[in-house]
């Protein structure tokens, strides 16, 4: 098998303002592989874009990506129990070698996905949420209104960057402003006290979910603020401890999974497998990746069984993307690419002459 591998740096053109920092700019590497079947040869492309502190940094990434396991290049590799070391550049790799398994066989990757895991046909279009990063609630409400009038029936409101009190007046005042189902993102900002007042006030307001009320490693605090009337979905905690520590747990009714921060989107099925079997909900979402790495997410997306809209609405957060987007948001859902691979050839010739 060659490899083939090229850098590119995307800014954002619209920064993500998190309780974890804010996201300006993505970096990474595409990778290309390319193998021999049926008496020719077949490519793949795979995107790393390690995001720090949910992944390995650059440098580490692009350095595994020099000289990159063997065991990568089998189709059917798995992760083990612990999260693996340095995921994004896995993810690159792998998402290029189920590239051209998927291509080889002449299926989509959310088939070969599917199959992976165990799942039926998968869907042909994903519901995603649009994503509302920290402002006040002014600006956070102009932000759900656009997202709505754009044909969005999902919205995830990014919280914990403010103290509890006005961020709960912005979802009131988003939830007064629009239709739409809410869904909220603290990204481990509270403490127990303060995750329980919120999840509290957020179900009487009607909130789907909380997204990572407490810090990471606080899993058991993610179990006990289950069932006071609103979802808990845990985020970091996975990427951290992986899916078994979260369901060992019984720490959430909802897990989100981004292919980058796992190790790729055979990682991500994996997961998704186990948390289908254990009743909790998978719901895909991207690090704001560029478009190889989005595509791809949309099929791990579609491959998974359930309803809740993904958190995939992220290309337009980049001012610039590796190529056309493969995978836009028409009406608040994202169309499955049903060609070979995961967007055919679309990006071949970003890593081939
Ligand atoms: O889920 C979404 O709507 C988009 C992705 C997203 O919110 C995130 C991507 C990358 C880092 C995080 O700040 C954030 C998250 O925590 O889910
Ligand atoms: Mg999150």
């Amino acid at each position: 098998m060659s490899t083939e591998r090229r850098p590119f740096t995307l800014d954002l053109s619209r920064p993500l303002s998190t309780a974890d920092g804010t996201i300006e700019q993505r970096r990474g590497v595409l990778v290309g592989v390319e193998r021999s079947a049926d008496g020719g040869s077949v490519r793949g492309v795979g995107e790393a874009t390690p995001l720090p502190g949910w992944t390995e940094s650059y440098d580490a990434c692009r350095g595994v990506l020099e000289d990159p396991p063997e065991a990568w290049e089998h189709v059917d590799d798995t992760v083990g129990a612990e999260p693996p070391s340095t995921p994004a550049a896995r993810h690159g790799y792998r998402l290029a070698v189920l590239d051209a398994a998927a291509r080889a066989s002449r299926r989509s990757l959310a088939a070969l996905l599917a199959e992976r895991g165990g799942f039926s046909t998968p869907s042909e279009s994903v519901a995603v949420n649009a994503t509302v990063g920290d402002a006040d609630a002014e600006e956070t409400v102009a932000a759900a209104r656009e997202a709505v009038d754009a044909g969005f029936d999902c919205l995830k409101l990014k919280l914990g960057a403010r103290s509890l009190d006005p961020d709960l007046d912005r979802v009131r005042a988003v939830a007064d402003a629009v239709d739409a189902t809410i869904r909220v993102d603290a990204n481990g900002a509270w403490d127990r006290e303060s995750a329980a007042a919120a999840v509290d006030a957020l179900a009487a307001i009607g909130i789907e979910y909380v997204e990572q009320p407490v810090p990471p490693e606080e899993v058991s605090a993610l179990a006990a603020l289950r069932g006071r009337g609103v979802d808990i979905a845990a985020d970091e905690s996975i990427r951290a401890y992986g899916v078994d520590a979260v369901l060992d747990a019984g720490a959430a009714d909802v897990a989100v999974l981004k292919p980058m921060a796992l190790g790729g989107p055979g990682a991500a099925i994996d997961a998704a497998r186990r948390l289908v079997d254990a009743g909790v909900d998978p719901v895909v979402t991207t690090t704001i990746d560029g478009a190889v790495a989005r595509a791809a997410a949309v099929h791990a997306a579609a491959a998974v069984p359930g309803d809740r809209a993904c958190g995939l609405a992220t290309g337009k957060m980049l001012a610039s993307d590796l190529g056309t987007d493969p995978v836009p948001v028409v009406d608040g859902a994202i169309t499955v690419p049903d060609g070979p691979g995961n967007v055919g050839g679309a990006f071949d010739d970003l890593l081939w002459d």
